[in-house]
């Protein structure tokens, strides 16, 4: 990056309801860089002020509403012509008013898929609406045997009528390996049941490369992905995942332009007994460092997700079921 330009710290709110999905954008005043190009609302940090206190003086400056629930979701730098942006978005889901626009931007509620409908968008916020649509529970195979694939499946149908949106195939012990034919198997037809119910696939990289096609992308181990020196599968029709353990494989995912992360893991798992947890101040240093949405991994369950987004998850994952 040139070191030249100057260096702005900006907080971003995204604004959701919850209800319906809908974020909520506003036009760049008149007069202003990018003026007319829409945004999310949000502002300068300015001296001596937290993300968090600049957020709620921005969101009061700008829409005139009481900021009282949110939580940091992604912070990444982006280097336009002119400067250098280092953007906190933050999720914020309770408030008290109306947003009105104070600054005579338009407003507009809108979803992250239509919102480019709206007109131009800053590109550093086109990132974001995509990250917006990944779902907040990703949940991940545990098949482990031949025997238990019909349970398996029946499991797996349970949690897609419960709305489980993201699932990871991973079966690293399969008995005749993790590119057994008996295991491909059962793996097409998991991917038949997801995408019947609009859910979206990936396949772990322990498994063969071929496979990774037949589903909708690769959740990269963080071997694989060190391995790796671009991103494997292109954006447009894929989801690249990566599972990290620390600030490195975090940053490494950044670079090869992967969509999200999976760090873990964070509480103490069964899975894992000889390797100390993270810990949650340990994720959130790390996922605040990571510049993509962070899932957490590790003793996760539909009743972590939101500690798991106070300290800056974009959701959870879990092998045991998300229910409950
Ligand atoms: N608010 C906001 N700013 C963004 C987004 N994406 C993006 O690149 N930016 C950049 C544009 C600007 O360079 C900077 C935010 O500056 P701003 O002009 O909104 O700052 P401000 O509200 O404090 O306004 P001002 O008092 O300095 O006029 O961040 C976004 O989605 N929302
Ligand atoms: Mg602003």
């Amino acid at each position: 990056m040139n070191a030249t330009k100057p260096y702005i710290k900006v907080v971003v709110g995204v604004i959701l309801n919850e209800q319906t999905g809908e974020i909520l954008l506003g036009q760049r005043p008149k007069g202003k860089p990018w003026e007319d190009w829409w945004e999310f609302p949000g502002g300068k940090i300015e001296e001596g002020e937290s993300q968090k206190q600049a957020l709620v003086r921005e969101l009061k400056e700008e829409l005139g509403i009481d900021v009282h629930t949110c939580t940091p979701w992604v912070t990444f730098t982006y280097e336009y012509p002119k400067t250098i942006v280092n953007l906190a978005f933050w999720r914020v889901t309770g408030w008290d008013g109306t947003p009105r626009s104070l600054e005579e931007q338009q407003l507009a509620w809108t979803t992250p898929e239509e919102a480019n409908k709206l007109g131009e968008l800053l590109p550093a916020s086109l990132p974001p609406l995509r990250w917006l649509r990944l779902p907040p529970h990703y949940a991940i195979s545990n098949i482990q045997q031949p025997e238990n694939s019909q349970a398996w499946l029946a499991n797996l149908q349970q949690q897609l009528d419960q709305g489980v949106k993201l699932v990871q195939l991973r079966e690293p012990s399969w008995p005749d390996g993790p590119a057994a034919a008996s295991l491909k198997d059962v793996f097409e037809r998991a991917i038949g049941c997801c995408h019947a119910a609009g859910a979206r696939v990936l396949i772990n990289s322990v498994h063969p490369k071929a496979w990774w096609k037949l589903a909708d992308g690769v959740q990269l181990r963080a071997q694989d992905a060190l391995l790796a020196d671009a991103r494997p599968l292109p954006e447009e029709k894929y989801l690249v995942g990566v599972s990290a353990h620390n600030t490195a494989d975090a940053l490494y995912a950044q670079v090869l332009g992967a969509d999200f992360v999976v760090l873990g893991h964070v509480l103490e798992t069964p899975s894992h007994p000889d390797q100390p947890p993270l810990g949650w101040d340990g994720f959130a240093s790390i996922a605040g460092e990571a510049g993509l949405p962070v899932y957490a991994i590790g003793g996760q369950s539909a009743a972590t997700l939101e500690i798991a987004r106070e300290h800056g998850a974009h959701g959870i994952a879990a092998i045991r079921g998300l229910a409950g």
